[in-house]
């Protein structure tokens, strides 16, 4: 017995299957320690991106975060944080203009805190103004040069990496709506049909889709090759028909020169402000659109009539049908294809029809609606929301017949086609809106081609990982029984 074990120890495979054993071992621990590695190699260390929206109302700052060194993956950019600058838009300044760059001082501490200490020097910030400064620059370029350079001196003392503060067009803003939009919901990266993009300012509104038919005008046109797919998208800016701004033009084709007072049917019976001419008429909007060769001073009495019929009808004046050089036209002879597609609506298209609870109304109860809004008193309507800021409330009936028109009778939206517009703030906890497509651009984080994919799915790492665990225990427990026979030998034969 004791030479048969004898020859069993002394057997020339005994040796060889350790060696093998060994070897096996130290491979499996080196490929879980490069699976684990290879899958693991970025994860955790975030990268950042600031963009300031400088628009007509007020200026926002957007903070956003990605995993370093996953930036040409889809879906990867989000909103990390937001702050709302106090005050009006930097256009607002131009009368002391030091105080543009000031005003951001609050938030653009907050971006300090926000973004750890060792990544400020390496995260961008761009600034980029809309409507409000196209305006401003209309009126006065050496102004709004002004206010920009106050804006630029300022960001350029923080120690982030500053990229510049400019004036972005109608044509840019529409797009990047657009590219935000499609890349929060995924649409680039999975090739899936794409939505448009509305926005609705203060000062300007934006319309982008992608149409399948020729987009007859080239200043409308923009191609995109985006992960490996081609867009043909068609997009439009009408500066002067933000909200703000389609209200000065509606009171100021309402007042005639020497008025002392306004009946106006897009406000609540009872609403009664005194507002200066000034006010409207020291828009370009209004004084580049012949109106009343009025006062420059003095003021006039604003009175509610609360009448949606006769809104409507005010309102609808704003849009000129009368000419068109393109086979088909929006209104005041652009050019547009027949809307196609999903839209998201965002910016005051959302705030206002959120407030009106017509997020999903159709066109019709929609309508309806607003008939029975803005025949409720001012008093009433006061005394329903009080938390409202004043000057929103007032405004929501003209602002809600503002939306339904321009939709409907500017853009063409029918009643078939009302329920393709989906209403949105946020998509995935980022705002819509162009920071972010601005910011994904600027950064090349979007490319043309479709990128690698990671090495391995999820599911598979898991499964490989698991495998590899598996098969290690089993060697482990093999070598442990193999290395301890001959001791346990040797003890048999003590005893
Ligand atoms: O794009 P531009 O035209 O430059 O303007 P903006 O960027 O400043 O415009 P916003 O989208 O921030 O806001 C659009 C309008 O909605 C207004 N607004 C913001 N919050 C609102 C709310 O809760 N209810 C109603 N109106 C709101 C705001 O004052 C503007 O007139
Ligand atoms: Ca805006």
């Amino acid at each position: 017995m004791a030479d048969q074990r004898e020859m069993k120890e002394k057997s020339p495979w005994h040796r060889p299957l350790i060696i093998f054993i060994t070897v096996l071992i130290v491979l499996a621990i080196i490929a879980l320690v490069t699976t684990a590695v290879v899958q693991n190699r970025t994860l955790q260390k975030y990268k950042y991106g600031i963009v300031l929206d400088a628009g007509s109302s007020h200026t926002a700052v957007y903070i956003y975060e990605w995993p370093a060194e996953k930036e040409n993956n889809t879906g990867m950019v989000q909103q990390k944080h937001t702050c709302d600058v106090k005050g009006k838009g930097i256009s607002s300044y131009y009368t002391s203009v030091e105080k543009a760059g000031l005003s951001l001082r609050d938030c653009m501490e907050e971006a300090k805190e926000k973004i750890p200490t060792w990544r400020h020097r390496e995260t961008p910030v761009y600034l980029g103004a809309t409507a409000g400064m196209r305006l401003l620059r209309k009126m006065n370029e050496t102004l709004s040069d002004q206010v920009l350079s106050s804006v630029e001196g300022f960001l350029q003392v923080y120690p982030f990496m500053y990229q510049g503060a400019r004036i972005i067009s109608g044509q840019e803003e529409g797009a990047y709506g657009w590219i935000t939009v499609n890349y929060l919901s995924d649409n680039f990266h999975r090739a899936l049909p794409t939505i448009g993009a509305l926005d609705l300012g203060g000062a300007s509104t934006q319309i982008t889709f992608v149409s399948r038919r020729e987009v007859e005008s080239p200043e409308n046109s923009i191609h995109f090759r985006l992960y490996g797919n081609d867009y043909d998208v068609y997009t439009h800016s009408f500066l002067c028909y933000g909200k703000d701004q389609a209200l000065k033009q509606a009171l100021a084709q309402q007042l005639k020169p020497g008025d002392t007072q306004l009946h106006d049917p897009c406000f609540h019976r009872g609403y009664n402000q005194t507002k200066t001419w000034e006010s409207v008429t020291g828009s370009p909007c209004v004084s580049a659109q012949g109106s009343p060769a009025s006062p420059p001073h003095g003021n006039f009495t604003h009175l509610g009539t609360g009448n949606a019929a006769l809104c409507r009808s005010a309102v609808r004046r704003l849009f000129n049908s009368s000419h068109c050089q393109w086979g088909r036209c929006s209104f005041n002879g652009v050019f547009q294809p027949p809307v196609e597609g999903t839209f998201g609506a965002f910016s005051a298209f959302y705030f206002v029809m959120n407030f009106l609870n017509l997020t999903s109304a159709t066109l019709e109860d929609s309508k309806e609606k607003m008939v029975q809004y803005c025949s409720r008193p001012w008093a009433e309507v006061k005394l329903s929301y009080p938390s409202i800021k004043e000057k929103y409330l007032a405004e929501y009936c003209f602002s809600g017949t503002y939306i339904l028109t321009l939709l409907e009778n500017g853009y063409n939206f029918t009643s078939g086609k009302w329920s393709d517009i989906n209403f949105i703030k946020k998509i995935g906890g980022s705002d819509a809106g162009w920071t972010l497509g601005y910011m994904l651009n600027l950064t090349n984080m979007i490319p043309a081609e479709a990128p690698d994919t990671p090495p391995l799915p999820h599911a598979g790492y898991v499964t490989i990982m698991a495998l590899f665990s598996l098969l290690l225990t089993a060697l482990l427990l093999l070598a442990c029984k193999l290395f301890s026979r001959p001791a346990c030998t040797q003890s048999k034969q003590i005893i």
